[in-house]
């Protein structure tokens, strides 16, 4: 396991912002942290990278304990937790240079060149920094924390303030960092950009872990699931009153050809089938995918938090 959180809790006064928080991250994985914002996500970020101190629980990071190796279990982390700061003036290269210096593990110069490519900086090294852009500071700071070559890597909000854009190539970068065997743990409150950027994910809410499981699970739809199925036909009025007569289930029309059925995945072919057997042609069949955020309201029935971006 590259990260295993064994019942974290952090107590302030009398209450606890984090409670009896245990989950692990594999290696290769991108791990979620998603939660509203105050759920205590970045309290438990920084009691990973020894920031604050732990009330009770333990962490291993690639086996090594916090408690009983420091150096060795902190040695296996790379992180970003606040915004990471450079020299303007200096170029992306010397900044690299001047954190290899710095390490505490030697940094070959082949290695700095290696993560300059991870990161798709290698063109821009000879630029100074303060002619890079928000997405180019951000791949920079990743490039800095695993100049040592971490197991994981630890990113907060790492998202706050990328353009569209810039946020899918962020996302892209990760998913070869995780491909080149580094752990990815990640927390945010926007649940759209999890989606498309995680593995498996922890929900936590007002200091507890909720629940974990992985994104595959949550968007594939199941047989049972029930929501509007969209079903593209000649003419709406008759596919409607075919499907309410024979079939019972709620109808609602859309436009001229499209009705909305609300039934389950599992019932579409029957609906199908009953449509094109009272004469009705099919043109499409459409089942909204299950989102993150659908998954979500079910666990907590909060709301997301995107309206906070
Ligand atoms: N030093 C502190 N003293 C008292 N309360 C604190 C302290 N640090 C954090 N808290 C409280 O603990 C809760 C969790 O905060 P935390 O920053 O971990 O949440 P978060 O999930 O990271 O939220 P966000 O998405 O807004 O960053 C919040 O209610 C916060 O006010």
């Amino acid at each position: 396991m590259a990260l295993s959180v064994k019942g974290i809790t952090k107590q302030i006064r009398s209450r606890k912002i984090v409670d009896q928080v245990s989950f692990e991250v594999k290696k290769g994985e991108v791990f979620g942290l998603l939660g509203p914002n105050g759920a205590g996500k970045t309290t438990i970020i920084r009691m990973i990278v020894s920031l604050m101190k732990r009330t009770s629980g333990e962490i291993f990071i690639n086996g090594k304990s916090l408690d009983k190796d420091f150096k060795g279990a902190l040695n296996e982390i790379g992180a970003i937790v606040e915004n990471p700061e450079f020299y303007p003036y200096m170029t992306g290269y010397q900044n690299l240079v001047h954190y290899k210096r710095m390490s505490r593990k030697p940094v070959s110069e082949e290695r700095l060149w290696e993560v300059a490519k991870l990161v798709k900086l290698e063109d821009a090294l000879k630029q100074k920094v303060k002619t890079y852009s928000l997405g180019m500071r951000q791949r920079l700071g990743v490039a800095q924390a695993i100049l040592h070559q971490p197991s994981l890597l630890i990113l907060d909000e790492p998202t706050n303030g990328l353009d569209p854009q810039g946020i899918r190539e962020f996302r892209g970068y990760l998913r070869e960092l995780a491909g080149s065997g580094v752990s990815v743990l990640v927390s945010s409150h926007l649940l759209s950009e999890m989606e498309l950027m995680c593995d498996r994910y922890a929900i936590i809410e007002k200091g507890k872990l909720i629940h974990i499981e992985t994104m595959a699970e949550t968007t594939t739809v199941k047989q049972d699931d029930r929501r509007d199925i969209l079903f593209a036909t000649d003419d709406s009025e008759s596919a409607k009153q075919t499907v309410e007569k024979q079939l019972h289930f709620p109808v609602s029309i859309v436009d001229d050809t499209r009705i909305l059925v609300s039934a389950a995945y599992k019932d579409a072919a029957v609906i199908n089938a009953t449509l094109v057997g009272s004469g009705c042609n099919v043109y499409e069949i459409h089942f909204e995918k299950k989102t993150l955020e659908d998954r979500f309201l079910e666990l907590t029935n909060h709301t997301t938090g995107e309206e906070n971006q």
